[in-house]
């Protein structure tokens, strides 16, 4: 699936549009930009070839850390993370053509309807359910299995291809199970309603990864001669001419050079990368800007404030005897192997980590509007003795081989309950002018002191479904209640002991959002317009996670599309191209 496309020809002096990325939003605005004939379209992605191994569902976290990874390191934490070494973690974001899209877990989760009306609600019209689910659907290929009701939520023939899980663990099958046993309805979460449980449906084609790249850049590229896709192109700094975006300036292979745009430049860095460039170009709060010498082009508060995730802890481990759950020795079985290669199935085409997930409201809240998502993830961080885990997720060995050895190398699974609304916010803000330096990523988690009595509730529930005889008598699921070491001095299983342990372990589920947040001119940090026009200038728009107003109640790439096809319309309709696709 590798890409056959020659990117070698010369870069031109100028375009029409430049698009910064081909990550998810940028692959998406090439393919749709490019549709329109008479324009020429650049764009630029920092990043090389997906890594053909990203087509192996269940190596996704062999892509952590790897060249397709931009490697990034969050601050050190005060609120969170004790659990961490330097109280910081490794901050993945895809960094090759595709994005994060061609290194995530592949879980297609739109989030909650409530999530658009309420952006809607907060000045940005034009972005309620009903209005997005038209681009929802105008993306997908979904071949997965509908019921009358939830036929009408999913689209046919569109470029993404979304497909039910293809082979799952028993002790998968066995959560869902455990939440009927609850009272919990089974759902298709993006269906009309998202409360319940569900095994997870995924960004594949006949069982391989299904990047946006593969659905929308790669097809662009060898379709459409007036699109050019140039890749080790590392874009350095927007140029303006005064307060109009004119081109960018990048780097590849070690040599700078500019190009300019006669209409519009398309930031579709993502939500780190996006805020970052524009705070390199002189575009964000003047004081942050003149601390590093920057020349402030436009004095933009909001760029890189406002930074959501979904805090997830990931701690809580049920082991089960071998064989009920994932181990890694089924992806070096030969006929585990052969029957991916030849069928397509089996559990190579599973993505490692969660299987299903749970939907589950506040009792106070509405009741349709989960406040929390529990993840099923089959496998443990005991379960490799540390050898990846400890690497990939940042924890202090010490700490990892104080709770975790009496467990190590069994089989099981933990349920991992993330904030789908958090509180908190965190920043992206320059550690230096130097392009080459990675921000400052302080994903502030827990500093609001509500966001941790909610993954209490959720540990809780967690604790619950575990307990359900689904997995605890027809698995044998047990927990292990080693008290955490650092908590000793709260009584085990009471509240405040839960709170101390979410302050340990609770970390990110790579969900970055909101760092150059659409909003309403009367919203001090709003960054771009409903239009997702940046404000104060001219001839620039932010087009990629950074401009949720507030993260959705899921995953975020699938929302992450539909913004793009969205901004697509949005772009051709204010040059005056009749939209007729809808
Ligand atoms: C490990 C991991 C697992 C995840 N799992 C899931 C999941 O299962 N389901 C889900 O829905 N979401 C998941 N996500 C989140 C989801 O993938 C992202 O929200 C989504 O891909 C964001 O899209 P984007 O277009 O905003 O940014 P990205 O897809 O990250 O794209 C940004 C692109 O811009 C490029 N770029 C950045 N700076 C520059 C520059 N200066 N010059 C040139 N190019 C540049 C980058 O290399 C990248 O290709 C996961 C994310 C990660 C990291």
């Amino acid at each position: 699936a590798n890409y056959d496309h020659d990117y070698r020809y010369q870069v031109a002096s100028q375009y029409d549009f430049i698009i910064v990325g081909g990550g998810t939003a940028g692959s998406v605005m090439a393919e749709r930009l490019a549709e329109v004939e008479g324009w020429r379209v650049l764009l630029l992605e920092a990043g090389g070839e997906q890594p053909p191994e990203s087509y192996v569902p269940a190596f996704n976290t062999f892509l952590f850390q790897s060249d397709a990874d931009w490697n990034f390191y969050t601050t050190p934490q005060t609120h969170s993370l004790r659990f961490f070494k330097n109280n910081a973690i490794p901050y993945p974001r895809g960094r090759t053509i595709g994005g994060s899209s061609s290194i995530n877990s592949m879980i297609y989760v739109r989030g909650n309807r409530r999530d658009f009306d309420n952006w809607e609600a907060l000045g940005n019209p034009g972005w309620n359910y009903d209005s997005v689910l038209k681009y929802f659907k105008k993306s997908e290929d979904y071949r997965g299995v509908y019921t009358t009701k939830t036929a009408k939520y999913h689209g046919k023939g569109g470029p993404l291809t979304v497909e039910n899980k293809r082979w799952s663990t028993p002790v998968a099958k066995a959560f869902v199970k455990a939440g009927q046993q609850l009272g919990y309805p089974v759902v298709d979460p993006n269906g009309p309603e998202q409360i319940g449980f569900s095994m997870i449906d995924v960004t594949l084609r006949n069982g391989r990864r299904w990047s946006a790249a593969d659905a929308y850049l790669r097809p662009a590229s060898q379709a459409r001669p007036n699109l050019h896709v140039v890749l080790n192109a590392h874009v350095t700094h927007i140029l303006f001419d005064e307060k109009n975006a004119v081109g960018v300036r990048f780097e590849k292979e070690g040599k700078e050079r500019s190009v300019l745009a006669n209409r519009e430049v398309v930031l579709s860095a993502g939500a780190v990368g996006s805020p970052h460039l524009l705070l390199l170009s002189g575009v964000g709060p003047a004081a942050h800007l003149y601390q590093h010498n920057i020349p402030v082009v436009e004095d933009v508060p909001g760029v890189g404030q406002n930074l959501q995730d979904h805090p997830v802890v990931g701690g809580l481990v049920w082991t089960v005897p071998r064989g009920s759950s994932f181990n890694t020795t089924l992806l070096a079985n030969p006929k585990n192997v052969y029957n991916f290669i030849h069928n397509a199935e089996g559990p190579l085409t599973s993505p490692v980590g969660t299987e299903g997930n749970a939907w589950v409201p506040s009792a106070e809240g509405d009741p349709n509007w989960p406040e929390l998502q529990l993840a099923m993830v089959s496998g443990t961080p005991a379960q490799d003795f540390g050898l990846l885990s400890v690497q990939v997720l940042g924890y202090k060995k010490e700490e990892y081989y104080d709770h975790f050895q009496d467990i190590l190398g069994q089989e099981g699974f933990i349920l991992a309950p993330l904030l789908t609304r958090a509180l908190s916010r965190g920043d992206i803000t320059l550690a230096s002018s130097n392009p080459h330096h990675q921000p400052l990523i302080n994903p502030n988690f827990l500093s609001h002191p509500d966001d941790v009595s909610a993954l209490v509730r959720g540990i809780k529930l967690a604790l619950k479904v575990g307990e359900a005889p689904a997995l605890r008598v027809e698995h044998s699921a047990k927990y292990h209640s080693k008290p955490l070491r650092g908590c000793e001095h709260e009584t085990a299983y009471t509240d405040a002991y839960w709170e101390c342990f979410i302050r340990h372990l609770a970390s990110s589920s790579y969900h970055t959002a909101g760092t150059c947040k659409m909003g309403p001119a009367s919203d001090p940090l709003a960054v771009v317009d409903h239009r997702l026009r940046l404000r104060g200038v001219s001839g620039l728009r932010v087009v990629d996670a950074s401009v949720m107003p507030l993260v959705v109640s899921g995953n975020t790439n699938a929302a992450t599309i539909m913004i793009a096809e969205k901004a697509a319309d949005l772009l051709k309709e204010d040059w005056g191209i009749p939209i007729t696709s809808l």
